[in-house]
């Protein structure tokens, strides 16, 4: 079955401007909110660092600059950065490595390094030193091979032509289908040129078709393995590429037409989502400001008007089924946002920040403090998988003042945009009006929302367990309330679209049900392993596919006497307050620079008293060692003092006995030496008696 809708407008793009649109304060209008600071976070800045002023993200009272006025000297630095990679060979900086005949053709397969958008990748390319944006020989044959050719070097079939996207120079308010392209992630990010290992799904010779690879030989692709798009971007493709062809044109009309634009990516965890996302943020936010600047310029001879422009944005993060702001403090960060439907179409979250932008750097800044307050996880594919759908929603207001009978340039271009207007506005009746009120004031509020939707994943790949387990079912319970959504839209007849079944669909309900033109990335990976996964991803593209929308510019128009003036007082005291603050950065980088020296001192200080401190530690764990040393052998000594002690007793008690026998020993020898010495006593006696008888006899 092809899945060419060939239902859809086709007009080439054209860059002129249009005109501008009303405020709603919904995702697809306006929306007050509360403006709360906020904290720090890890995306490249566009320039590759810290603001060039490093200055944190302003919140203006007003939240206006006017647009012919730099707000400062910075804003052209994120520009030049970006425009580098891009301003090249023609003035509306569409990508410049792309001939003017491959601009809708074959650039799906093309080396052109993005500069900053697609970070490594892109700078890997450009090693080889060719120029980044000049494919070398090899590469250009090996694109042109790509084109006829799977992986295996085998021919493909040719699919239908692709539809023709339809552009700015489209009358405004007409129907069309939402833009859908397919990216393929590098198989591998090392090797990704190079690897040759066979791929699930290649790129047809056609710009727009990607067919799986069956493996049998690839002449005869069986139909229901090929699938037609907006467009497809092979595995050497850029952001920047495809933001040009399919996305800018959403972003000039939020800009220029007052239209409201939804851009959503989608696909199998770790397939290039958020990657491919961040790119659109820069290169949306770049264009954004640049039309800012462009205001001026545009309208200065055809109108004597003034315009404020300015910029906001929110971001918000869908956490399983919890909405959660994404720069707000931390201790808040875990509160749920309530979502209330406006009875006008519109999703309003009170309570949400947002944060006034002057320049790109200021947008990035927000941008990675949001990422910072994102809830990611590691899973088996992906170190750091985003665990939640994300939103970034770029306000983009614009006012206008000007004579009334005078047409501004984009009224001019375009005729009267909203019913009101001509009703209120003598200009666009043919002059039968009669009104003659001198001054006039539009007033524009576009949305763009960039909505990064968390990866569908499956345990089997994934090998999720527990929390992350848990995650992973609310998030393919969400994505799947959005593809029953889609799949309803798009048969038209389809009955009752229920958003209610998940808040992603709620949220997201203003642009499904068609007030926002709307582009769809669906990322998928080369690999056959999963080849399932990719396919589903592909049939969810397809649904999309047959989704159309009808995005009204949101326009208001006000008459007032002396507006104008109003006006211009206004854009004076915005000056002089843009003045005021300007300089008390610089005196607070002054100060912050005389206090330096006390700064390093201090710090020196402190890693000394760490140092010491360390040292100390250190000693008394040594000492500690010690005393158990000690006690360790105290107590072997008082063991072995007990035992000798009892040996002692045992050797005392062993004496005594011994000397209780001796004594009576003793005594029985005493008795004994008595008995002897009476009979002893006798016997000198005896002797004496016996001398003295012999003497006597002698004497005789
Ligand atoms: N086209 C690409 N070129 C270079 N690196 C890429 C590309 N696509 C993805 N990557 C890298 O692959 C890794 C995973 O990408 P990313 O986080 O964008 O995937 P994801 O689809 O958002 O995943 P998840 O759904 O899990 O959040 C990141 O390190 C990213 O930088």
């Amino acid at each position: 079955m092809p899945f060419f809708h060939p239902k859809r407008k086709s007009n080439l793009p054209s860059p002129s401007p249009a005109p501008s649109s009303s405020s709603s304060s919904s995702l697809a209008g306006g929306g007050g909110a509360v403006l709360t600071p906020n904290r720090k976070s890890g995306i490249p800045n566009p320039n590759g660092g810290a603001a060039p002023n490093g200055r944190a993200p302003r919140m203006s009272k007003l939240g206006f600059h006017p647009s012919p006025v730099k707000p400062d000297n910075t804003n052209d630095a994120p520009i030049t950065t970006l425009e580098a990679a891009r301003r090249a060979p023609n003035d509306r900086g569409r990508s410049s490595c792309l001939t003017p005949e491959r601009s809708f053709g074959n650039s799906a397969k093309g080396n052109c390094a993005a500069g900053v958008i697609d970070g490594g990748i892109a700078a890997k390319r450009s090693l080889d030193g060719s120029s980044p944006c000049v494919p070398s020989e090899k590469k250009k044959k090996k694109g042109i091979d790509d084109a006829m050719t799977d992986h295996d070097g085998r021919t493909l079939n040719r699919g239908p032509p692709p539809r023709e996207l339809s552009s700015l120079s489209s009358s405004a308010d007409a129907e069309e289908g939402v833009r859908v392209c397919v990216r393929i992630r590098p198989l591998s990010f090392e090797n990704d040129v190079d690897d040759v290992r066979p791929r699930a799904y290649v790129l047809a010779a056609e710009e727009n078709t990607i067919v799986r690879n069956s493996g049998d030989g690839g002449s005869a692709v069986e139909e229901d393995a090929r699938y037609v798009f907006d467009r497809v971007y092979g595995e050497s493709s850029t952001t920047l590429q495809l933001y040009d062809e399919v996305i800018a044109d959403i972003v000039e009309s939020v800009g220029r037409q007052g239209r409201n634009g939804t851009v959503f990516t989608y696909g199998q965890t770790s397939t290039g989502k958020t990657h491919t996302m961040h790119g659109i943020l820069m290169a949306a936010g770049r264009d954004l400001f640049g039309m800012t600047m462009d205001d001026g310029k545009d309208k200065a001879p055809v109108a004597p008007f003034r315009s404020l422009t300015s910029v906001r944005i929110s971001c918000m993060e869908l956490y399983n089924e919890e909405l959660r702001d994404l720069l707000c403090r931390a201790t808040d960060a875990t509160s749920s946002l309530p979502i209330q439907e406006d009875g006008r179409g519109g999703v309003q979250i009170p309570g949400l920040t947002e944060r006034t932008v002057l320049d790109i750097n200021e947008l990035m800044d927000v941008v990675r403090i949001a990422e910072g307050n994102r809830t990611v996880g590691s899973t088996a594919m992906n170190e750091r998988s985003s665990r939640s759908h994300t939103i970034y929603k770029i306000m983009y207001e614009r006012r206008e003042a000007m004579t009334a009978g005078v047409r501004s340039f984009d009224e001019s271009a375009q005729g009267c945009a909203s019913k009101e207007d001509k009703e209120n506005d003598s200009t666009c009746d043919g002059g039968k009006s009669s009104r003659t009120s001198s001054q006039k004031v539009l007033t524009t509020v576009s949305n763009l929302n960039l909505v990064d939707l968390a990866g569908s994943e499956s345990v089997r790949v994934t090998g999720a367990t527990g929390e992350r387990q848990k995650e992973g079912g609310k998030i393919n319970q969400s994505l799947l309330t959005l593809s029953r959504v889609l799949l309803k839209l798009g048969k038209k007849d389809g009955g009752h679209v229920n958003y209610r079944d998940s808040k992603l669909t709620r949220i997201l309900k203003p642009s499904l049900s068609g007030n926002a033109r709307m582009g769809c990335i669906c990322c998928i990976s080369p690999d056959v392993k999963y080849v399932e996964e990719s396919k589903s991803t592909l049939d969810f593209a397809t649904r999309t596919m047959l989704v159309t929308t009808n995005a009204k510019s949101n326009i208001q128009v006000e008459y007032k006497d002396g507006l104008v003036e109003e006006f211009e007082r206004e854009i004076e005291r915005i000056k002089m307050e843009t003045a005021k603050s300007e300089e008390s950065r610089l005196r607070m980088e002054k100060a912050l620079l005389e206090n330096a020296d006390e700064i390093v001192c201090l710090k020196a200080n402190i890693e000394l008293s760490i140092g010491r401190a360390e040292s100390m530690e250190r000693e008394n764990k040594r000492i500690m060692m010690q005393l158990e040393e000690l006690n360790l052998s105290s107590e072997k000594d008082r063991d072995g003092l007990l035992k000798e002690i009892c040996d002692l007793k045992a050797r005392n008690h062993e004496l005594e006995r011994t000397l209780i026998e001796c004594e009576s020993e003793k005594k029985m020898m005493m008795k004994h030496q008595e008995v002897d010495r009476g009979s002893f006593a006798q016997e000198p006696k005896q002797m004496k008696a016996e001398q003295t008888l012999m003497e006597e006899e002698a004497n005789i």
